[in-house]
């Protein structure tokens, strides 16, 4: 039997949407992969599979392109309050978060940041806010969880940075045992930073909400920004505010692209 999706965006940052809520459907590793090949599925950065919850309105489960599943997703959280059509509560497995639909979009309590070498996870003990360490030009990053792992380097010009060749060798460090995603900012002034993002289990992605997300707070703590800082994405702007101590708030768009079905073939992946 086919089963409909919804094809939706966050700022291009590109989702496959599957409305289990009824059924409680769910993929594993192989039929997510399947799903996400661009050559011969539908083709998407995550597959987000809406699903029935206790204690909060729905839950949200995420798998990234290579089949990894993991625990948070920025842009798919706003997407999913979206398709839901209210304000809600969305259980995920990075936490519980809440989300509000504003006028022009979806704010969404990302809910706090974790510092600790052991939360974010590394391998070892060291200083998260300047680690000592570095790949070719990207040295010092600041580490945070903030539902998923992120380290953030700052550096001059985006631009110039060739994260598609640097980015795999940082996600899959030995340092990082669960892996890690990858940011690169750019302070523009104390309210406004550009970044860009390697996605772990993707790769370069037109926006990150999660990215967008550990880039304030990792300006915010190093003193470079203050909050609500715009973080400026290759796909467009996201409004993130935090206050050290507090949870982090994402405002942004959540686009619904088309509905689709998925083939009975995928399916059986
Ligand atoms: N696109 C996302 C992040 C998706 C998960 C990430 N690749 C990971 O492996 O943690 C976002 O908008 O936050």
């Amino acid at each position: 039997m086919n089963r409909r999706f919804h094809k939706m965006h966050g700022l291009g940052n590109d989702f496959v949407v599957v409305d289990a809520r009824e059924d409680g459907f769910a993929f594993d590793a192989a039929g997510a992969r399947a799903v996400a090949d661009r050559r011969t599925g539908v083709g998407c950065d995550q597959l987000i599979v809406v699903g029935p919850a206790t204690g909060a309105d729905v839950s949200m489960r995420i798998w990234n392109a290579d089949g990894s599943e993991v625990e948070a997703c920025g842009n798919a959280t706003r997407c999913v309050a979206a398709l839901v059509g209210r304000d809600c509560t969305i259980d995920t497995p990075g936490g519980l978060l809440r989300a509000t639909l504003t006028g022009e979009g979806v704010a969404v309590d990302m809910g706090a940041p974790r510092f600790g070498w052991n939360e974010i996870p590394l391998a070892y003990a060291m200083d998260t806010a300047a680690m000592p360490v570095g790949w070719g030009p990207l040295e010092t990053p600041f580490a945070v969880n903030v539902g998923n792992p992120h380290v953030v380097f700052f550096v001059d010009d985006v631009e110039a940075v060739p994260l598609d060749e640097l980015g795999r060798g940082i996600e899959t460090d030995p340092l990082f045992p669960e892996r890690i995603n990858v940011n690169i900012a750019q302070v523009i002034d104390r309210r406004t930073i550009r970044s860009r993002t390697w996605e772990r289990g993707v790769g370069l992605t037109r926006a990150c909400g999660t990215g967008a997300c550990a880039v304030a707070v990792a300006a915010i703590a190093r003193r470079l920004a203050d909050g609500p800082v715009t973080i400026h994405l290759p796909g467009g702007p996201l409004a993130i505010d935090w206050t050290p101590g507090g949870s982090i708030l994402m405002t942004g768009p959540a686009t619904h692209v088309f509905t689709g079905e998925l083939d009975a073939e995928l399916l059986r992946a």
